[in-house]
């Protein structure tokens, strides 16, 4: 099952549109063995997808709207994910996982891929940017690490009342441990 948008609870939070979670969970291949890392997992759209497509899932969020919002969501489908607030730099090391999703990084993201690369458990990194110079930094940093890449950017607009209605562009990267 696939969940649309407007089943989630939203607030001030801005989600992962449906076609973005649809394309970065196929990047990710998540599958019932995976451990899922999801950082910057505001209202937990891609926490409590790749839980229902049979992954255990630490779902972080520093924000306490988008904490509330993972409570709320995770009540409603009613799925075993793990909630943690806090900045995700403070937890990626204490954590064991084998896929990881970043969906925000708050400037940090240098620093967090560093983290993550430092988990030799972890195969894959799917990340969503809006910013140009953060999909740079992504493509760089994962290049030097010797990670093959794989970048998209996704543009959809919807039919609605017979006008188009645009969402915003966003890029999503794929990094692959290559050794
Ligand atoms: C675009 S939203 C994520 C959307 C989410 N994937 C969803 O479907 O609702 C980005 C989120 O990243 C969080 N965030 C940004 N930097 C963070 C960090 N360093 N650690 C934890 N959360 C962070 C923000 O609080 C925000 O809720």
């Amino acid at each position: 099952m696939w969940i649309k948008d407007e089943y989630f609870v939203r607030g001030d939070v801005p989600m992962t549109k449906f076609e973005a979670r649809v394309i970065s969970l196929a990047y990710l291949d998540i599958c019932n063995k995976d451990v899922l890392l999801d950082i910057g997992a505001g209202t937990g759209s891609i926490s409590i997808q790749a839980a229902i497509l049979g992954a255990s899932v630490f779902a972080i969020d520093r924000d306490d709207e988008a904490v509330k919002l993972l409570k709320k969501n995770k009540e409603k489908f009613n799925v075993d994910i793990e909630i943690i607030k806090g900045n995700a730099e403070d937890y990626i090391e204490s954590l064991n996982f084998t896929k990881c999703f970043i969906g925000g990084s708050g400037g940090n993201l240098l620093k967090i891929i560093n983290l993550i690369d430092k988990n030799p458990n972890n195969k894959i990194v799917v990340a969503n940017f809006i910013k140009v110079e953060n999909l740079s930094l992504f493509i760089k940093t994962f290049r030097e690490l010797k990670y093959d890449l794989e970048v998209r950017m996704l543009s959809i607009s919807k039919i609605e009342n017979d006008l188009l209605k645009a969402n915003n562009p966003i890029f999503i990267a794929r990094a692959t441990r290559g050794r």
